[in-house]
């Protein structure tokens, strides 16, 4: 393709991703079915273009001030993620000039706004819970795309005949630090046609939704309740640590995403999941079970901020207000999947979110209003999964996991025993 149209078509995703309208995920595969021609290093050059522009929106926008042409233009040179020789190439004179003088500018010396790119809103809360020292880390962190973590499906396969299985289809995989189950790949390479892939024995799984599989610390046999399962990375993990006996429910109000862990599911050779789709948490089917699950899921709706690295666009599309709505119905599910729990049963309320309003608050108010439910510290859980370093992954009693601290995506759990 010629520079000036693959731009062109940069230009063109940055116009729709920037609309807000729809999850930049959604919007950049629409894209790619619209544009079928493309190969993958050309949608590679697209899709990162956009997302670089999305994490560092607001140091590129000051940047495209000066310059000419259509802002989207100014902001696809600006963030581009392919061949520099290419782009070049693409540039009229003035455009290769004014570039040219943009990159002569030293970001330290901007205000810091421009070099956190993050809301206002955002960044206060974050200031207020971090030492002051891990600030700027997290930032950095924030900045780059996340690594590539699988799970191997320890039912069918161990971990090194994985790293063994991947290295003789040219793929470098390392056993990930904390999650006994999970890999950490180098680059990203397309999986989805390898025969371990196929075959189910491994699944793409960040190595902090593994922890909270972990800190489940589900049993054979057992009756597990996965809350809010959505499309079923957890409950993928879940499933084979019971090792496929018992039963494990997967509840969602979603029948859409839990489509999408049908063929997952059958993928994984698991014939102990039973996914059901609910009208709300307080569906009759969920009344049924009350107080007889051992062991209690919810990972909840939330703001998605722990997942900046992937989902930057979250981080212009969500609002307090939206955190807000979202505080009530976390409340809402998290009071009615604790009906479930029997005696002596584990629960856990989790999410992917950065902010204490949707984690620490949620969790200490359920505490309060929940006397039956007894408070385990994450760290002495995670030790019986056989989890290295658990101290390191929790604040006070909670799993608080940071992109910048545990190379993982910013993952929140509580955990309590129903006395
Ligand atoms: C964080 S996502 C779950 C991700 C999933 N557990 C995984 O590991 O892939 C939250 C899910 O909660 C679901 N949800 C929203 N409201 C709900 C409710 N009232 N009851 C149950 N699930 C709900 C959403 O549809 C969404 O799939």
């Amino acid at each position: 393709m010629h520079p000036n149209a693959l731009l062109d078509l940069a230009t063109e995703l940055l116009r729709q991703v920037l609309k807000f309208d729809a999850p930049a995920d959604t919007v950049v595969s629409g894209f790619f079915l619209q544009h079928r021609q493309l190969g993958p290093r050309e949608r590679h050059t697209l899709a990162e273009t956009a997302y670089h522009v999305l994490r560092q929106r607001l140091l590129l926008q000051h940047f495209a001030q000066s310059g000419a042409g259509a802002l989207e233009r100014r902001l696809a040179i600006l963030g581009w993620q392919g061949d520099e020789r290419f782009l070049q190439g693409a540039l009229g004179p003035k455009e290769q000039q004014w570039l040219a003088q943009v990159r002569l500018v030293d970001v330290a010396t901007l205000p810091e706004k421009l070099r956190h790119n993050l809301p206002d809103w955002l960044v206060a809360p974050l200031k207020q819970f971090l030492p002051e020292a891990e600030f700027w880390p997290l930032v950095d962190s924030l900045a780059r795309p996340a690594p590539l973590d699988l799970r191997v499906n320890l039912l069918r396969l161990k971990r090194e005949a994985a790293v063994e299985e991947l290295a003789r289809a040219g793929i470098a995989a390392q056993p990930t630090p904390y999650s006994p189950w999970g890999l950490r790949v180098d680059g990203k390479p397309a999986l989805n046609k390898l025969d371990i892939f196929t075959r189910g024995d491994i699944e793409v799984q960040d190595e902090g939704s593994q922890l909270l599989a972990l800190l489940m610390g589900v049993k054979r046999g057992e009756m597990v309740a996965d809350f809010c399962a959505g499309a079923g990375g957890k409950t993928l993990a879940l499933g084979a640590a019971m090792r496929n006996t018992g039963r494990l429910y997967a509840f969602d109000v979603s029948g859409h995403r839990l489509d999408k862990l049908k063929p997952r599911l059958a993928r994984s050779g698991l014939s102990n999941v039973y996914p059901v789709q609910i009208a709300h948490e307080r569906d009759e089917r969920i009344k049924r079970l009350a107080g007889k699950i051992d062991r209690v899921l919810v990972d909840a709706p939330c703001s998605g901020l722990g997942t900046l690295r992937r989902n930057p666009d979250l981080k212009w599309r969500q609002s307090p207000q939206a955190v807000a709505e979202l505080r009530d119905k976390q409340q809402a599910i998290l009071a009615s999947a604790a009906r479930l729990v029997k005696p002596g049963g584990r629960l856990i309320y989790a999410t992917c979110s950065l902010l204490e309003d949707e984690n620490e608050r949620i969790a200490e108010a359920f505490a309060e209003s929940h006397r039956d439910f007894a408070p385990l510290p994450a760290a002495a859980v995670l030790e019986q999964a056989k989890v290295a370093d658990a101290q390191q992954l929790v604040t006070g009693p909670y799993l608080r996991l940071w992109p910048h601290r545990h190379a993982t995506d910013g993952f929140f759990a509580a955990v309590w025993e129903r006395r």
